[in-house]
Parts: C-alpha cells; structure tokens; sequence
C-alpha cells in the first residue's frame, strides 16, 4: 500500500501526518490526493469516518505551501461545529506554515470576523448564510482570486432541506472565480450528483468508494421494535445498560426535534443520566460549551437533532441511539456515521414504533444490509416505565413554562425576514406542501401495504412483530 510520500505530498507534509498518527492513506486520500496535485477538480464519495478532510486539506496545504497567499482557499460546510472542526485539521497539518485560517459562521460577532476577513488568511471556513450575509454587507475583502473552493457534505449544501443555503450559494458562487479547483466530498453525494457535476467541470475526477453496503463493517445496526407510548422507558433501559455494563462510554442520541432533544435532556438529567443537549434553540456560545463537554468526557450523553449528524468525529462515541427512526435514508448514513470511525467498532440501535417500520425498509434497502433485532428484558423496562413518564411530564411542564414554542416560533420569524421572505406567506406555503406530502405519503402507504400482501402470499420477510423478551446484548468496547 503506498504511504503519504508516494502520493506526491511534500516531506513536512508527510510528517505532520506521521505526527498525528496517520501512517497510511486511507483509500479516500489515496483516490482524491494525486488528482487535486494534479490541479483537477474532484468529487470524493467514502463512507462516514474514512477521512475525507484530510483528503482534501493535505494538497491544499501542499499548493498554499508553494504560493502563498490570502485568501487562498474557500471551505463551506453545512453546521458550525463542522467549520470549527475543519479549522482545527488545517492548524494541525498546518502548523509548519504558520497557517492563518478564519471561521465565518453565524450566532458569533459580525464586526470581529469582517475584520478578520479583511486581515487576508489563507483559508476561509465557512458556513453559507455568515458568509454570503459578508458578502452582501462589506467590500473589506474579497474571494475573486481564491484558487481553491470546497463544499464539504456538499449534498446537504445543495439540498432544499429544512435550511436552505440554495440562494446563499449564488451569492457565494457569483463572488468566486470561475478559474479555479472545486473539490466536493460526502458520503452520500449520489442523489445530487447532476447539480454538483455543474460545479466541478475542470477534468472532473470522481472517486467512489467500491462497496456492497453503504455503511462501515465495523458498524453493528440494531433496531428494536417499541410501541410509541413508551419509547423514552426503552431510551432509559438501554442507557442504563450500556453505562451497567462498561466504564468508559459515550453515546449519542438522535431526536428529530428541538422540543424533543430538550425535553429528553432534561429528563436524562433528572435521571442522573450525564447529559447534554445540542440543537439549534440553543446560543452559539451554549452549543460549543456542550459539545466540548461531551468530547472531553465531562458529560457521556449527547442528545442532538440533526445539526450533529453529519461529518462530527468524535472517536470516544460507541453507540448512536436514534430515539426517531429517519424519515431518509441519507440522514440514517450520516447519523449512525458518528460512530465506528477510522476503523473502530460502534453500535447503531435505531428504536422503531409501529409506524416506522416502512422507513426501516427504505434504510435498508438503500444501505444494502439488514438491520439485526437489538433484544431487551420487557420486564425491566414495565419496571421502569411509570418512574420515566412521570419525569418526562415533569419536564414537559417546566419547558412550558419556559416558553420554548413561543421563542422558537419568534426564531422562525426572523429567520425568514432575514431571508427577505414574508413569514406569513411562507407559513401559508407550508400547510400546502405539508397537505400534498400526508397525500402522497397516504398513497405510498398503501402501495407498501398492497406489495407487503403480496410479498406475504409469496415469500414471508420474517421479521417479528414485536420485541421478544431476552437477555442484553452485550455492547462493543473500543477497538
Ligand atoms: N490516513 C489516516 N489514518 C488514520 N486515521 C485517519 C487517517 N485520515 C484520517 N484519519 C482519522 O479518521 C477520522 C475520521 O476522519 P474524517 O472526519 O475526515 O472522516 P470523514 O470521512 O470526513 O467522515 P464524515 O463523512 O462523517 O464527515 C479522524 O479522526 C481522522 O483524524
């Protein structure tokens, strides 16, 4: 297998990784290296945990090495933490350069970063919205001569998701040159593959992973059957038995709401369990504060929405709980991607109510492997069950009283104002999109149904209706 040096990188280069304890590249860097040496633009596709920053910062850092200047490279990602962390790889590898790098994201001062903006660094992390809110606003620097530009989970930047970075993108695509290297990497760039081939059409090289199943080896996919009611007593049950059973543990826990991942927060914290939570309703400043309590072992328990499922690499997390089961197949890959990363072993247990069991198919229909059934004691978790309700109503009420619909509410106001839209009419645009996707889920229900029935006449699919009493599984300890 070739090392680092065989790929065309420099020697300090090559020993900065040889530092940090990267012997060899990993099949991402060996791909996506030689072909960005080479000046080429590239599309790099690996699965979650295998690397892909460093295969796009190691031959930015080589070509900054041999022509200098600010501002020379242009990194957007979709979450600030994620611009945060990307930062920190280009100081590290870096570092002999006496690199200056700048994070441009939003909930922070405005004033200090167009004044850092203005100091020339070389490269420029950004998340879109800051950014493009710079490039409307201020004329103390420029991006017009950057030879570098990378969208990093370059899917969800293109996607129309719950935020939208499709009109920030213009702004950002106009400022830019058209001469320049664009380089683009996800673990899923497949579904907008067509819209990001139009971004990068300098000799474009695509590299993909050759793989059977969308998801890590070392990753073991659980899911486990509950009925909706008492979904929280099975979250405590296997909690508790993860932190019975090993010394030293992390776990992430996936929520599909703000309002859910505070309320669970609270109530895990009621519980003694040591928890924090991370979601957009929280302040910059609270978010970083969590999320360094989580990774420096303070707290074990991170309880997040989507803004933590892609791209965080967080090497302690052993199990990911996804306390909602995905509505996307995608979503599933970068969340349960939080875990079992650069080789290690993790668990992935998604907890699936009577009315998932449709989305279960569409996950593994797209990741190619079945999930295995994860086996609790029902027992157990009946003995738990009143202690947990009980709580979780307690906390239900005290967020009430905090307010917490109101000020989101108020938050989605001004986002859209900000955006220049009329929240009114956006609200009124909602309910019919909301109206036209219960239609067309409704039909897709009943396609499922008909074609279930008409596996059922044929070939059973076997799986269980229900969760079957039986002992705990015993968890992965750290490989
Ligand atoms: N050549 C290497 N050898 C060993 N470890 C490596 C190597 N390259 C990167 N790593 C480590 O692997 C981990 C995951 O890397 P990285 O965060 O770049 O993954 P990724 O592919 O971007 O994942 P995601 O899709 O979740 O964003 C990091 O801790 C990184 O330091």
């Amino acid at each position: 297998m070739p090392c680092f040096a065989e790929l065309g990188l420099s020697s300090w280069l090559v020993e900065q990784c040889r530092q940090l304890g990267l012997k060899q590249p990993t099949p991402v860097q060996l791909g996506c290296i030689p072909a960005i040496l080479e000046g080429r633009d590239c599309l790099g596709c690996a699965k979650t945990g295998s690397g892909k920053t460093a295969a796009f910062v190691l031959p930015i850092l080589q070509k900054l090495s041999e022509d200098p200047y600010g501002i020379f490279c242009l990194v957007l990602t979709p979450t600030r933490e994620l611009a945060y962390q990307i930062a920190e790889q280009f100081r590290v590898l870096g570092k002999p350069l006496g690199l200056k790098d700048c994070i441009i994201v939003g909930g922070m001062d405005m004033v200090t970063q167009a004044l850092e903006l203005s100091r020339k660094p070389h490269v420029v992390i950004a998340t879109p919205g800051r950014l493009a809110d710079h490039l409307r606003s201020s004329s103390t620097f420029s991006i017009k001569k950057i030879r570098f530009l990378v969208l990093d989970e370059a899917d969800r930047l293109l996607e129309q998701g719950c935020t939208d970075f499709t009109t920030d993108l213009e702004v950002i695509l106009g400022a830019v040159p058209a001469r320049r290297q664009t380089l683009l990497f996800s673990a899923t760039l497949t579904d907008t593959l067509r819209e990001l081939q139009g971004l990068a059409t300098n000799q474009p090289f695509f590299w993909e992973a050759q793989a059977p199943v969308r998801t890590v080896e070392q990753l073991d996919q659980r899911y486990l059957l509950v009925p909706e009611k008492v979904k929280d007593a099975y979250l405590v049950h296997l909690i508790q038995g993860f932190q019975d059973e090993h010394e030293d543990w992390s776990i992430i826990i996936f929520t599909n709401t703000c309002k859910t991942c505070q309320i669970l927060c609270m109530m895990l914290r009621k519980l003694s369990f040591p928890t924090v939570a991370l979601h957009s309703m929280m302040k910059q400043k609270e978010r970083f504060a969590a999320l360094a309590k989580f990774k420096s072992s303070i707290y074990r328990i991170l309880i997040a929405t989507d803004v933590a499922s892609r791209g965080l690499d967080i090497p302690t997390v052993q199990v990911v709980i996804n306390h909602n089961t995905p509505g996307l197949p995608k979503i599933y890959i970068h969340r349960v991607g939080r875990t079992a990363r650069a080789g290690r072993q993790g668990m992935a247990i998604t907890l699936v109510t009577q009315y998932d069991i449709h989305l279960v198919h569409a996950i593994e229909e797209q990741i190619k492997k079945k999930l295995d059934e994860f086996s609790v004691e029902e027992a157990e978790v009946l003995r738990i069950l009143t202690q947990v309700n009980v709580v979780r109503r307690e906390c239900e009420i005290k967020l009430e009283a905090t307010n917490f619909d109101e000020r989101k509410e108020i938050n989605k106001r001004k986002q859209l104002i900000l955006e220049g839209k009329d929240p009114d009419l956006e609200a009124k645009r909602k309910t019919e999109l909301a109206k036209i996707r219960q239609k067309n889920r409704r039909f897709k229900e009943k396609v499922e149904q008909t074609l279930q029935r008409q596996k059922a006449s044929g070939r059973p699919r076997g799986r269980p209706p229900r969760a079957q009493p039986g002992s705990h599984t015993v968890l992965p300890s750290q490989g």
